[in-house]
This record gives C-alpha cells, sequence and structure tokens, in this order.
C-alpha cells in the first residue's frame, strides 16, 4: 500500500470562497436542473442515512449521489444539532470525488451550500407552484434558512410585503430590520392573506394551521425533517396538494407527510420536466428534505466557477492520475 504523493493531496475550498462564487442567480437553475436529474433517474441519490443522536435531539447524516453525466460523485456529511445555543445548528462537509478515479480530490465547507440550495430549491419550487404575481411573502422562523429565503426569493420575485414572525420576536426583529421586512407577533399574523408562506423553523409541532391561510396560498415546508416531527397542521396537508423533493424520502422523513398521511401529489422534480401538473390555482405545499444530488451539484458547481475565476482550484483530473 502506497502513501498518497503529494500531486494527489486534497483541495480544500472555504466558506468564504465558496460565497465569492455562488449566488442565487447561478444556482436557482443548477437546483432546478438537479430535481429533474432526480426525478428522471439520470442521478443516482439513495435516502440518505441517519444516525439519530437522542441527547442532543439531534442527528447525523451521509448524503451522497452520482451525477454521471456531470461526471459528478461526492457526498455531504452534515450534523444537525437543533438545541445549540452559540454556534450554528447545522455543520457540514462536502468531499467530492474523481470520477475516473474514485479519488478525493475536493473538500469543502458544506454550511454556505445547505444555507443557499435548499433557499434556491424553494426559489425553483414557488416558481412553478404559486399563483402569477405573488405580493405577500411570510416567513417562520428567523434563523439561517429564514434569511436564505429572504434573499432567494425576493432575489426572483417582486414582493410589495415581507413578513417575519420567529417563536423569539427578538430574533425575527433583528432579521426583519437587517433586510427591510415585517416583524409579526404572531404566525397567524404573518400568514393571513399571504401568496406565499416559508416555515423554516426547528418546531416539533405544527406552527402553520389551516384555518390561518389564504385559498391558493403555495407553501415551502423546509423543517421537519424527522418522521415524529411537523411543522404543518394536518388538516392543512391533506387539503393541500402536496410536492416532495423525493417522494421515498418524504415517506421516510418528514412527520408532516407520515402523521397527517397526506398523499404526494408529485416530486418537484416531475413537475420541472413536465411529467405532472403544477395545481397553481390550488393550495400547494412543497415539503422539502434536502437532497443529496442538490449538494454535489452545487460543489460541482462551485468547483467550475472556482476554476473558471482562477486556475487554482485544480479540478482537472488527468495531471492528478500521473504518478
Ligand atoms: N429542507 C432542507 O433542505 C433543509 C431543512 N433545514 C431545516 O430547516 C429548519 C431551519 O433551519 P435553520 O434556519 O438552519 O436553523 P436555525 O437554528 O438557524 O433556525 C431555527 C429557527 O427555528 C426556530 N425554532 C426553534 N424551535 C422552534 C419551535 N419549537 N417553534 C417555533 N420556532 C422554533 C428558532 O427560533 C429559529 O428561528 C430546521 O428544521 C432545519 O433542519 C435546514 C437545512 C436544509
Ligand atoms: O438536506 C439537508 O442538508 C438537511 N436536511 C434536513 C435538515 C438538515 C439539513
Amino acid at each position: 500500500m502506497q502513501p498518497r504523493d503529494d500531486n494527489m493531496a486534497l483541495n480544500y475550498i472555504s466558506f468564504e470562497d465558496i460565497q465569492k462564487v455562488l449566488n442565487f442567480k447561478n444556482l436557482i437553475p443548477c437546483m432546478e436542473s438537479a430535481l429533474a436529474k432526480f426525478s428522471n433517474k439520470t442521478a443516482v441519490q439513495p435516502v440518505r442515512a441517519v444516525a439519530r443522536i437522542k441527547d442532543k435531539n439531534g442527528f447525523l447524516a451521509a448524503m451522497p449521489a452520482v451525477s454521471p453525466e456531470d461526471g459528478a460523485i461526492a457526498t455531504k456529511v452534515l450534523t444537525f444539532f437543533p438545541e445549540n445555543k452559540n454556534c450554528p445548528t447545522h455543520h457540514a462537509i462536502i468531499i467530492v470525488f474523481n470520477p475516473e478515479t474514485g479519488i478525493p480530490e475536493v473538500l469543502m465547507d458544506g454550511d454556505v451550500i445547505t444555507t443557499m440550495r435548499t433557499a434556491a430549491v424553494s426559489a425553483v419550487a414557488t416558481k412553478y407552484l404559486c399563483t402569477p404575481h405573488p405580493r405577500i411573502l411570510a416567513i417562520l422562523g428567523a434563523g439561517v434558512q429564514g434569511e436564505s429565503h429572504y434573499h432567494a426569493l425576493t432575489s426572483t420575485f417582486e414582493f410589495t410585503q415581507v413578513r417575519i414572525w420567529s417563536r423569539t420576536t427578538e430574533n425575527s426583529r433583528k432579521l426583519a430590520e437587517k433586510v427591510g421586512a415585517i416583524t409579526c407577533q404572531t404566525a397567524e399574523e404573518a400568514v393571513c392573506d399571504a401568496d406565499v408562506i416559508v416555515t423554516a423553523t426547528s418546531a416539533q409541532t405544527p406552527i402553520l394551521k389551516s384555518n390561518w391561510v389564504k385559498p391558493g396560498v403555495h407553501i415551502n415546508a423546509v423543517g421537519a425533517c424527522c418522521p415524529d416531527w411537523q411543522e404543518i397542521e394536518p388538516e392543512l396537508m391533506r387539503s393541500s396538494v402536496v410536492y416532495t423533493d423525493s417522494r421515498e424520502a418524504a415517506l421516510r422523513e418528514s412527520g408532516d407527510v407520515v402523521i397527517s398521511q397526506a398523499a404526494i401529489f408529485a416530486e418537484l422534480g416531475e413537475v420541472v420536466i413536465g411529467q405532472k401538473e403544477a395545481q397553481r390555482t390550488k393550495t400547494t405545499i412543497f415539503k422539502s428534505l434536502g437532497m443529496a444530488i442538490e449538494d454535489v451539484l452545487s460543489a460541482r458547481l462551485v468547483c467550475d466557477l472556482l476554476a473558471k475565476a482562477d486556475d487554482q482550484v485544480k479540478v482537472p483530473v488527468q495531471d492528478r492520475t500521473q504518478s
């Protein structure tokens, strides 16, 4: 067994470097394509392996995916510790492998990609599923995803009003002041008459009720990623047209789907490829759980953008396999 030579050392791509090149303009189309590749089965992606960490109420997850047509082989490894107080609740790294040899080539921060790709996917869902010209956006949850969804959705739509509610009013006030939105004291006040709603909390029991929302609203349900957790009242799940990123994952991981036993109408990717209808005039819910293929194609995009921006990130393969 030979040790690796220096030529095979892993490149590291930092949080800051990723932030420099990734934006919603380049990420949203990439995520639309990731959803399509998942649903037309050109990408290979099992449901993630999750090891729950009971005393932290959280988990460790391994999220591999392969897209042969992109030469993309990578895996995200992620922890979710929802009770963290003085540091973020999610931490992730992504390992990118050489598509010809399987040699690990790049290790990159996974936090920026997790933060941005989740909101970018919700922007795709909203584009297909909301009523034309949405005016009012309501965001429930003022954490990392609440803020990222503000940016992704306001960069895609021209809302006349954005309202933010959080369990801790101080947090929603801070975010609302930072981005120029309105703070609401209750979730009901925030979602009243909204055209688009985002639920992005670590709640384990429903925070969004059926009789608060207007018919025809589109909801991006981003939190509650365990089979015994919920963000959405079961009645609202059952009375809406439910879309998911992965049907298989939703049936295994989403408490909102599992507990309500709501029917899943389609995967979002099936809508993107034209296989299933976007029922825009109905109340729609996009139940997002997050997919490895989103991380893998985001990582591919970052490598390509950095390689283009300067030649320091050695993405090309041939040099590295010659000894
Ligand atoms: N679908 C996907 O692809 C992804 C989903 N997520 C999920 O989205 C949710 C939000 O993630 P982040 O913003 O990164 O977390 P965060 O920790 O930054 O923010 C969590 C927010 O939820 C609020 N919250 C916590 N417990 C609550 C409760 N019982 N009731 C109401 N609000 C409560 C907090 O006050 C905070 O505003 C989490 O459930 C997370 O696991 C995160 C990343 C990707
Ligand atoms: O896909 C992800 O990344 C996540 N999904 C569910 C919650 C943790 C992060």
